[in-house]
Formats: structure tokens, sequence, C-alpha cells
């Protein structure tokens, strides 16, 4: 039996429909105001300069506005912080993405943190992430909440499952970890120093591969019937884990690219509208 694609791709693109339409509301029935998202790029990484053009363009594929800042190689930790003060301070702003990584000079957490709650639709704030884990209201991490869409469309019980998150950066592992947490799943958490790490996947009901390495999960470490996340982005279409050989005994897969991705920048966008409703609209 061949394992179910979980299409990232086209979820985003039907949910993109939705935003359209909730955007067109907004400037019907807030005198032309649309929500606005400010992304923030620093330096000149080309793969970092091309996920922010992505970002921008799905903001106008849904008929929002994005307004572009981009600052030089070496700015200072007081350049950013000054710039994300003035975006938080400007109405007209909805959300803020700082992209990342920023050059190593900068305090990248204080930068992130410097971002005031409401417009942290990217999830990447500190208080955003205590929020999140204690059950509370925020945004969630643009990529785990990315990846708890799918599930949720796809409707992958998630209650009582062993979830096995291979990795705990900041903005991927950590608050993925918790997402599942939240949804009932009982949750192993590896990474660099993991002993043994090819046993605990072997345990996963649901594996994310959250490394940041390409094909380091390999396919003999995953069981038959198990869900597979892949998060991994490298050059040549490839995740972190290695997919070919699982599609025809998984129960269900992310491809790359096709899969997470797309719902990353969907996650941005949907709750920059979010936002711009409840400043806009007081919804
Ligand atoms: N503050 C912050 N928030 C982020 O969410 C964030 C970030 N920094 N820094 C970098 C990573 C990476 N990231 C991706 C988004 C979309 C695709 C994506 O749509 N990929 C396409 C393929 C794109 C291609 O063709 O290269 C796909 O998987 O189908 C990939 C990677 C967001 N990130």
């Amino acid at each position: 039996m061949s394992a179910l694609l979980l299409d990232g791709k086209a979820l985003a693109a039907k949910t993109e429909q939705e935003l359209s339409a909730r955007i067109s509301e907004l400037k019907s029935d807030g005198k032309g105001q649309t929500p606005i998202l400010a992304t923030i790029l620093v330096g000149d990484d080309p793969a970092s300069a091309t996920y922010v053009r992505m970002k921008g363009n799905a903001c106008e594929r849904i008929g929002m506005e994005s307004v572009k800042v981009e600052m030089p190689t070496e700015t200072t930790t007081e350049q950013l912080l000054a710039k994300i003060d003035e975006l938080n301070n400007n109405p007209n702003v909805h959300g803020i993405l700082l992209q990342h990584p920023v050059p190593e000079q900068i305090d990248e957490r204080a930068c992130f943190d410097a971002i005031a709650l409401q417009k942290d639709v990217d999830g990447v704030t500190c208080l955003g992430f205590g929020r999140m884990s204690m059950g509370e209201k925020a945004y969630g991490c643009a990529t785990p909440k990315g990846i708890m869409r799918i599930l949720e469309a796809y409707d992958i019980e998630l209650a009582g499952k062993h979830a096995v998150v291979v990795g705990r950066s900041p903005i991927l592992g950590k608050p993925m970890a918790m997402m599942l947490l939240g949804a009932n799943a009982t949750v192993t958490i590896c990474h660099s120093r993991t002993k043994n790490l090819a046993d605990h996947i072997r345990q996963a009901d649901i594996v994310v591969g959250a490394v940041g390495r390409p094909e380091f999960i390999k396919a003999d470490w995953i069981k038959d019937g198990a869900v597979v996340i892949d998060a991994g982005y490298h050059p040549g279409g490839v995740g972190d884990i290695e997919l070919a050989p699982l599609v025809e005994r998984v129960a269900a897969y992310t491809p790359v690219p096709g899969g997470v991705g797309p719902m990353t920048i969907n996650t941005l966008i949907y709750q920059t509208v979010d936002s711009g409703e409840k400043a806009i609209a007081g919804k």
C-alpha cells in the first residue's frame, strides 16, 4: 500500500483562497485598510533573500501588503532593535518577520524578543513560546504550526501517539515538541547529543525531521506505518529524512519540496491576516 502524501503545497494554495476572501472583506469594511506584514532581512545571504521574497510574493497573491526592510551585513544589535521598535510603534504594520539567521554580531534572541507579542506572527518570541507551551493564546512558530495545520487537515491522530522530534532549535524543534505535547502526543526530543538515535526513532508513530542536515535520518530507522514529517530543506530538493525508500511502507509523509515549506509561509500570512483583522476590524 502506498502512503498518503501530505500535500502542503495544495493545502497552502487552498488556504490562500480563503485568505484572499478575508482580505477583500477587510478592504470593503475597513476603510480600505489591509493588513501589512513587515519583513526584515539583514545581510545578503542569497537563500534568505529568496525565502523573504517568497513570503512577500505570498502576501501579494492574497492581496495583502508587505513592506520589505533590508539592512546591511554590518548592522548592529542596537540598530536592528531600533528598527523593530519603529515597526512595533507603526500602527499600519500588523506582523513582523525577522528572517533567521542574522549576521553573527547581532544578538538574535534579543531582537526576536523585541517583537511585540501582537505582531509576532512568525511566533519567535520567548513570550509567545511560553504562552503557547502553557496552552495560552499566541501565534505559533511558523514552521511547527504549519506542520500542526497539515496534520490537522489530514485528520492525523496525535493523542496518545509517540512523536519523536529530531532537533531542538528555537524556531523548529523546541516549539514543535510543545505543540505535539499540547495535542496530547507522547513526545521524545532527540538532538545532536542523543545516544542511540536510531533506537528512539524506531519507536516513533510520528517522526519529525528538524535537524538541518541532508538525509541525516535514514529510512531503515523508521517503522512501517509511521507518519513522516520532513522539515528539512536543502539544495537539490532533499530534506532531513531519506524519503524515497519510505513511500511504500509508511502511513503518510510530507514531500520535499511541496510539504512543510509552503505551509510555513502559509502560516505566516495566515497569522498576519488574523492580526490585521484584530487591529483593523476589532475581531
Ligand atoms: N524567522 C524565520 N522564520 C522562518 O519561518 C524561517 C526563517 N526565519 N529562516 C529560514 C527558514 C526556512 N523557511 C522556509 C520557508 C519556505 C520554504 C519553502 O517554501 N520551500 C519550498 C521550496 C522552495 C525552493 O524551491 O527553494 C518547498 O519546500 O516546497 C522553505 C523554507 C522559513 N524559515
